[in-house]
């Protein structure tokens, strides 16, 4: 899969079957109007684009107003969603800068400059609650209407729901803030993970007793924020059961970076700089501000002993069904 920051150049326009959206968390909803993108381009033998958008428009929009409360959410980071996109087959994704200029185009502007000009669109697939353009003024109706005049097809996808509710990228987040893991599963068609590099923190872990693998989380809006019993995939066959917190980390700093720091339970992993998948599996609490390292210290044993709980309850759970 070809990734492209912007619109390609002319030499990499190839026409191509189209989705615009957010796609974040990539949901059973996008991945059933993925599945019908894939086989439009297959049949007409073009390739399977997705126009994506950097920052969510929500986002860019709360932040014009200073006001960053309006901001949605990030379900995902944009090296998981790439992933999910390229597992759903697509053959090309358009990241576009999402800004003032582009937020100011009009339907027509958006239709010419972008997907006839731009991509060289054949056939753009959407849900059929799909606006876009300045003031969201540009509707279906607009779209079918651009296709007769610059020869493009627009194939409409019917709503995907989950217990007569539409499955949504808000209705994941509503599911994570809540720590409820089993729905959001349920919504995105896969367990909730986050991957990334492991880097180097400051260290203080270890000697606490507790070293952490850290992701840095490049976004400051995570869906999930507090303490969490996780496994980790990716340095060993069988997943790594551990403890995780994602947050800014107030008693030690106080720089507002938002880490996911992951402890693994009862052995020694060294990880730098190799790729793992955070699987995260039960919330344990609110990160808190505390007095001291020794009181830390004392709240994460406490944390790290609920984890091994869980899974000594797992492992019992899953005998019992034997
Ligand atoms: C299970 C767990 C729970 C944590 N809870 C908190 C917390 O409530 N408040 C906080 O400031 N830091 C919390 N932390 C982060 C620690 O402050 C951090 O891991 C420690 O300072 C070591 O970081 P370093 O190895 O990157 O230096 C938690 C870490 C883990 C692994
Ligand atoms: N449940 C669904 N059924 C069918 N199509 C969907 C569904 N959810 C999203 N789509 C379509 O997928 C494309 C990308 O959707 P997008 O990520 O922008 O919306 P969303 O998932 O509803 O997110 P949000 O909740 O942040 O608005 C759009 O064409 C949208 O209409």
């Amino acid at each position: 899969m070809k990734v492209f920051r912007g619109l390609p150049n002319a030499a990499s326009r190839a026409p191509c079957a189209l989705a615009i959206g957010n796609f974040d968390g990539v949901h059973l909803g996008h991945q059933a109007l993925l599945s019908d993108l894939r086989a439009a381009a297959t049949r007409l033998n073009i390739e399977a684009a997705v126009m994506s958008f950097e920052p969510h428009p929500r986002a860019f929009f709360a932040q014009m107003l200073g006001d960053l409360s309006k901001a949605p959410s990030r379900i995902a980071n944009l090296r998981d969603n790439l992933s999910a996109l390229d597992q759903a087959g697509i053959d090309r994704v358009i990241v576009e800068h999402f800004n003032a200029h582009f937020a100011a185009l009009s339907p027509e502007e958006f239709i010419q400059k972008i997907l006839v000009n731009g991509l060289h669109v054949k056939l753009v697939m959407v849900g059929d609650d799909f606006r876009f353009g300045a003031k969201r003024a540009g509707d279906i109706h607009t779209l079918k209407e651009a296709g007769e005049r610059f020869g493009f097809v627009v194939q409409t996808m019917n709503t995907v729901e989950r217990h007569g509710e539409r499955i949504s990228s808000s209705a994941v987040r509503a599911a994570l803030v809540a720590g409820n893991f089993e729905e959001a599963q349920h919504l995105l068609g896969r367990p909730y993970r986050i991957s990334g590099h492991v880097v180097h923190g400051q260290k203080l872990g270890r000697t606490l007793g507790f070293p952490t693998l850290n992701l840095r989380i490049a976004h400051h809006k995570p869906a999930v924020m507090g303490i969490f019993v996780v496994q980790v995939h990716g340095l060993s066959e069988a997943p790594l059961p551990a403890v995780a917190s994602m947050g800014v980390r107030p008693t030690v700093d106080d720089s507002g970076r938002v880490l996911l720091e992951t402890h693994i339970l009862d052995q020694h992993v060294d990880a730098y700089g190799k790729v793992i998948h955070v699987e995260f599996l039960q919330k344990l609490r609110d990160e808190e501000k505390y007095v001291d390292l020794p009181t830390l210290t004392a709240a994460i044993d406490r944390d790290a002993d609920l984890a091994r709980s869980y899974f000594k309850r797992r492992v019992g759970s899953a005998t019992d069904r034997i």
